[in-house]
C-alpha cells in the first residue's frame, strides 16, 4: 500500500465516521470535515454551538505511552495496555512483562491476549536491556501498534498528514539502537518512519486520572481530532476523557459555518515562543491575528524590561511576521536586536524555571514577589507559568500550612490567571476550569 494515498476530503470524511462508530457519531453532528482556508482539511461547525458545549468525541485510533525521558522519571510509569500505574522501586524488572518483552505490565494485562502480538516481536528483537524501561522503546510502542491496523484503520491512518523531519528519523533510529536484532527490512522501515511522523504531525498528548490517583500521560492519534487546525486564539478545547478518547468543547459561542479550531501550544506562552514552537515541531509559521498584534490583546506576554541604560521601559518585538523580530522600546524607543533580547528571555526563563524545580512554595512565592520584578516584567510569560506553578502547587499541597499572606498571594496570582485569560478571549478553556476549581 502506498504512503502517500490520494484520498478526496468527502472520502476522508466518510472514512471517519465509519472510524468513529455509533457510539461516537452523533445522529446530527454539529461539525463537519471540509477543505480549509488554514491548511488542508479542518473541522467546521454546521451550526451554531453555544460556549461550554461538546462538540465531538473522539476514540483513538492508535494509543501507547509516551516514553519521553520526562515524562518516564515524573509520572509514573504505566501498563502498556490499560494504562494503569504501576509501582516502581529500584528494581524496574519487578514491573516488566513477565515473558520478557521488556515492556511495563500489570498483572492482569500480562494474562490477556492483547499484548501478545506486540510481545512476540519485542522479543523477537530483543531488547539490549533486559533490566530497564527504555524511554525509546515505550515511546516505539505506538508505532509499531500502527502496523498492525487493519485494511480500513490503515487507509485512514495513511490519510493523516505527516511532516518528515531529521529528528524524526533520529526518534527511530534511537528506538532501533536499543535492540539487538531490530529487522534491517527496508519497507517496514519505511512504514516505521512514517508512522513516527504521522504521530508526530497529529497526535494529542494526554493525562487522564480515570485509572487510579495518580495521572497517567499517554500519547494518541484521533483521526477526526486530528483534523482541528490551530489558532493562538481558538474557539475550542480538548481533554481526555479516558486515555483512548477525547473530547472538544467549545470554550466561546461558534457561528455555524466557522471553522472549528485549537491551539497547539500553551495559551500563555509569548508570541516568539508560540511561534518558534509551532515551527519547530508542526512545520508551519503561525500568522494569526493574535501573532500579529506585538502587545498580544494588551497582554504584553512577550514584554522584557529595556536594555538601554537608565531606562526602566518595556519592550516588545516590532516586526510580527518574521521570527527573529527586532524589539523596541515603548518608553525611550530604543531598538535591539532579536539575538540580544533573546538571551535575555533565555536568561529569565533558566533563571525561573530553576528555581520552580528548585524551591519550597514559601521560597517560590517570596522569589516572585521580591526578586522576579528586578529582572522580569510581570507580564512576561515565564513569570506568569511561575504563578500558575504555586497556585498548582498550593492546591495539590496537603500537609503543608500556609500562612494568610501566602493564601492573599494565591488568589492575588489567579486573579491576575484569569484578568489575562480574559484579554486573549480565551473563554472557557481547560486552563480557566482548572484555576478555577483548582484541580491544575
Ligand atoms: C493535525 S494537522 C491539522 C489538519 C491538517 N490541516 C490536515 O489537512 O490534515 C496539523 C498540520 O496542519 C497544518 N496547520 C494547522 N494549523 C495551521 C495554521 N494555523 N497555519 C498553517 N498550517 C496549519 C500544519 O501543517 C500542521 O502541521
Amino acid at each position: 500500500m502506498s504512503l502517500k494515498p490520494n484520498i478526496s476530503t468527502p472520502e476522508l470524511a466518510k472514512l471517519i465516521n465509519v472510524h468513529l462508530g455509533e457510539k461516537y457519531l452523533k445522529e446530527t453532528p454539529s461539525w463537519k470535515v471540509l477543505d480549509s482556508p488554514i491548511s488542508g482539511r479542518g473541522i467546521f461547525a454546521v451550526r451554531d454551538i453555544a460556549a461550554g458545549e461538546v462538540i465531538l468525541r473522539d476514540r483513538a485510533l492508535v494509543v501507547g505511552p509516551r516514553g519521553t525521558k520526562e515524562s518516564c522519571n515524573q509520572t509514573p510509569v504505566a501498563c502498556v495496555v490499560c494504562y494503569k500505574p504501576l509501582e516502581v522501586n529500584d528494581d524496574e524488572s519487578q514491573i516488566m512483562c513477565k515473558n520478557g518483552c521488556t515492556l511495563p505490565l500489570c498483572d492482569s494485562c500480562s494474562q490477556g491476549n492483547r499484548h501478545s502480538t506486540e510481545c512476540e516481536l519485542f522479543r523477537r528483537w530483543k531488547p539490549k536491556d533486559p533490566k530497564k524501561v527504555i524511554p525509546h522503546i515505550l515511546r516505539l510502542v505506538s508505532i509499531v501498534r500502527c502496523f498492525f491496523l487493519n485494511d480500513a484503520q490503515r487507509k485512514l491512518f495513511l490519510s493523516l498528514q505527516p511532516h518528515s523531519d531529521k529528528y524524526y528519523m533520529l526518534e527511530l533510529q534511537r528506538a532501533v539502537a536499543c535492540f539487538e536484532n531490530f529487522p534491517k527490512d527496508r519497507e517496514m522501515l519505511e512504514y516505521f518512519y512514517h508512522s513516527v511522523c504521522v504521530f508526530n504531525t497529529n497526535a494529542f498528548d494526554g493525562g487522564s486520572r480515570e485509572m487510579g490517583e495518580e495521572e497517567v500521560r499517554v500519547r494518541a492519534l484521533f483521526p477526526l481530532a486530528a483534523m482541528l487546525n490551530h489558532q493562538c486564539s481558538p474557539n475550542a478545547d480538548h481533554h481526555f476523557e479516558n486515555p483512548e478518547t477525547i473530547v472538544i468543547t467549545a470554550v466561546r459561542p461558534i457561528k455555524g459555518g466557522e471553522e472549528i479550531v485549537t491551539s497547539y501550544t500553551k495559551l500563555l506562552w509569548g508570541t516568539m515562543t508560540r511561534r518558534m514552537f509551532l515551527k519547530m515541531t508542526k512545520h508551519f509559521e503561525c500568522c494569526c491575528e493574535r501573532c500579529m498584534d506585538p502587545t498580544e490583546n494588551g497582554t504584553y506576554l512577550s514584554a522584557l524590561f529595556c536594555r538601554q541604560q537608565g531606562c526602566k521601559g518595556i519592550m516588545i518585538p516590532v516586526q510580527t511576521k518574521t521570527l527573529q523580530p527586532d524589539w523596541r522600546c515603548l518608553t525611550c524607543e530604543s531598538v535591539f536586536p532579536h539575538s540580544k533580547m533573546a538571551r535575555y528571555q533565555d536568561f529569565a526563563l533558566n533563571t525561573i524555571n530553576n528555581r520552580i524545580n528548585a524551591c519550597s512554595i514559601s521560597d517560590m512565592i517570596t522569589f516572585i514577589n521580591d526578586m522576579c520584578p528586578r529582572f522580569c516584567p510581570p507580564s512576561n510569560y515565564v513569570l506568569v507559568e511561575a504563578k500558575l506553578n504555586v497556585i498548582w502547587r498550593m492546591s495539590r499541597a496537603t500537609t503543608e500550612v500556609f500562612t494568610e499572606e501566602q493564601l492573599k498571594c494565591k488568589d492575588r496570582y489567579r486573579a491576575e490567571l484569569l484578568e489575562l485569560l480574559e484579554k486573549l478571549g480565551a473563554g472557557e478553556c481547560t486552563l480557566k476550569k482548572l484555576i478555577t476549581e483548582e484541580r491544575l
